[in-house]
C-alpha cells in the first residue's frame, strides 16, 4: 500500500518540481499547447508513461490547455508515485 508523503518531505520534493503546485491534496500542472492536436498528443504520451507505471493522472484536455492532477487513489493523497509521474511528465515537456 503506497504511503502518503509527509508534508515536509513533499514540500522538499516540490523544490525539484517548480511547475507543479499542491491543490486539494493533488499535484497539479497546467500547460498550454499550440492547438488541440498537440494537447492530445501530449495526453497520449503521458498515458503511455502512466500505463508503464500503472499509475494514472486525472487529465483535463481543453482546446489548447492540458491540466494534470496527480494523486494516489488508495492513499487519498500524494505519494512517491505521484512525484515520479510528475517528473516523467516534466521530461516529456
Ligand atoms: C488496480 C490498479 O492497479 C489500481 O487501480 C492502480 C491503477 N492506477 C492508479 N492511479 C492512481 N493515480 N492512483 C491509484 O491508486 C491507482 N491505482
Amino acid at each position: 500500500m503506497p504511503r502518503l508523503l509527509a508534508s515536509d518531505d513533499l514540500l522538499a520534493q516540490l523544490a525539484d518540481l517548480p511547475d507543479w503546485r499542491l491543490e486539494d491534496d493533488r499535484l497539479v500542472r497546467a500547460v498550454e499547447r499550440p492547438d488541440f492536436a498537440a494537447g492530445l498528443a501530449l495526453v497520449v504520451a503521458v498515458g503511455e508513461e502512466a500505463e508503464a507505471m500503472n499509475h494514472h493522472p486525472d487529465v483535463d484536455l481543453r482546446s489548447t490547455r492540458v491540466r494534470f492532477a496527480l494523486w494516489t487513489h488508495v492513499a487519498n493523497g500524494v505519494t512517491q508515485y505521484d512525484v515520479e509521474l510528475a517528473h516523467r511528465i516534466d521530461d516529456l515537456l
